[in-house]
């Protein structure tokens, strides 16, 4: 059984979310529909290719030509570099502007492949099939791809929506548990910021084994509705899109002087909104970070101890994309499922959050 989100982003661009369980015949029927088929380049994340390659070859079976090149695992796939690869062999290869991308992987895959299809030709017809919880519940939905830039994270790209994305949870049947955790940090997300309700379904459901059941459908469905209507409402973050980037702010810092791939996206931004939390808790709001602490114990569990200076974390900052007028913005919360964005004048505030947050995290 599977459930269609209806996206409208403008009146000509209008597609479909589809989530549920084994969706290749889905996938077969909506190309038939929307593609000549003489020919699909798939982008693929090389792992997701080892373990599921058969299927994503009936996925694509009615096709003439298709054209498979793998991404190496990791964030570092998320470069220039490897945008510049791949759109050399495309190119190479040759590509219309009818030809469509198929980009099967987590948000490193989502997020290049994404990219590449909205530069090559200038803009090729993209479809998603995210295979991470992650990518299921974030990032291929909403338009945004690029990579990243030494001075900072997706400092590179542009927005692109994509014709279809179909989130077959029974990818996830293949999930190491540090990606489904990774994964969790943006549904904690979702609780935050709109559905508080979200904290206490998560608590049940890291109780128990972390398989693809009917449960956690409802949960990648929820979440893609509630991301779909933050940006149907802001689709180029003039304003309220912003919101999804509650505890972004912190947790691209922190990746980025990590070293990019050395901590994962999501387990930065859980740690990003402890800190966030925090902030918001000293300007009198009252969301105490213990709402997380049910959590708190997985993401120490697969992180190593954080040794970040915060005069470091703090000059990271500064290259967020939200930052206007030389001031960090934060995503803060009023309070629950309440949150607003808050010109950071204080940085003697941020160092007090980030200390109170690394202590918790190191302790
Ligand atoms: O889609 C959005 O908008 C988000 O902010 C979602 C984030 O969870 C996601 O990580 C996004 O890629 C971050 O975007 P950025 O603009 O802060 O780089």
């Amino acid at each position: 059984m599977s459930k269609i989100i209806d996206v409208g982003i403008s009146l000509d661009q209008k597609y479909q979310i589809t989530v549920g369980q084994q969706l290749p015949q889905s996938f077969k029927a909506y190309c038939q529909a929307h593609y000549n088929r003489n020919k699909i380049f798939v982008l693929i994340d090389e792992n997701v290719n080892r373990l599921h390659g058969e299927k994503v070859a009936t996925m694509v079976s009615g096709f003439e030509n298709t054209h498979v090149i793998e991404i190496p695992e990791g964030e570092s796939s998320k470069s220039v570099k490897q945008w510049n690869n791949i759109t050399n062999k495309i190119l190479e290869t040759g590509i219309e502007r009818s030809t469509p991308i198929l980009a099967i992987g987590g948000g490193v895959t989502g997020d290049l492949a994404g990219f590449v299809a909205a530069t090559v030709l200038r803009g090729v017809p993209l479809i998603h099939v995210p295979t991470t919880l992650l990518a299921m519940v974030d990032s291929s939905i909403g338009g945004k791809t690029g990579v990243n830039h030494t001075t900072g994270k997706n400092l590179i790209g542009s927005f692109y929506q994509p014709d279809a994305v179909f989130s077959d949870i029974a990818f996830l049947e293949t999930l190491e548990q540090k990606e489904w955790v990774t994964g969790m940090a943006e549904i904690l997300k979702y609780a935050a910021i709109r559905n508080p309700d979200l904290f206490e379904v998560m608590e049940e459901l890291i109780h128990q084994p972390l398989t693809p059941k009917k449960r956690w459908s409802e949960v990648v469905e929820e979440s893609a509705r509630i991301k779909i209507d933050i940006v149907q409402k802001d689709t180029l973050e003039a304003g309220t899109r912003a919101y999804l980037n509650f505890g972004h702010t912190f947790g691209h810092a922190l990746e980025k002087v990590s070293g990019y791939g050395e901590i994962t996206h999501g387990e930065a931004v859980f740690v990003g909104m402890i800190a966030a939390c925090h902030f918001s808790q000293e300007l009198g709001h009252p969301v105490s970070d213990v709402r997380f602490s049910p959590f708190l114990s997985l993401y120490k569990k697969q992180m190593a101890p954080l040794t970040v200076d915060t005069e470091e974390l703090l000059d990271a900052m500064k290259s967020d994309k939200k930052v206007k007028d030389n001031t960090i913005r934060l995503v803060l919360l009023n309070d629950w499922g309440s949150p607003y964005l808050y010109s950071c004048e204080d940085h003697s505030l941020l160092h007090k959050s980030w200390r109170y947050t690394l202590d918790k995290l190191n302790k």
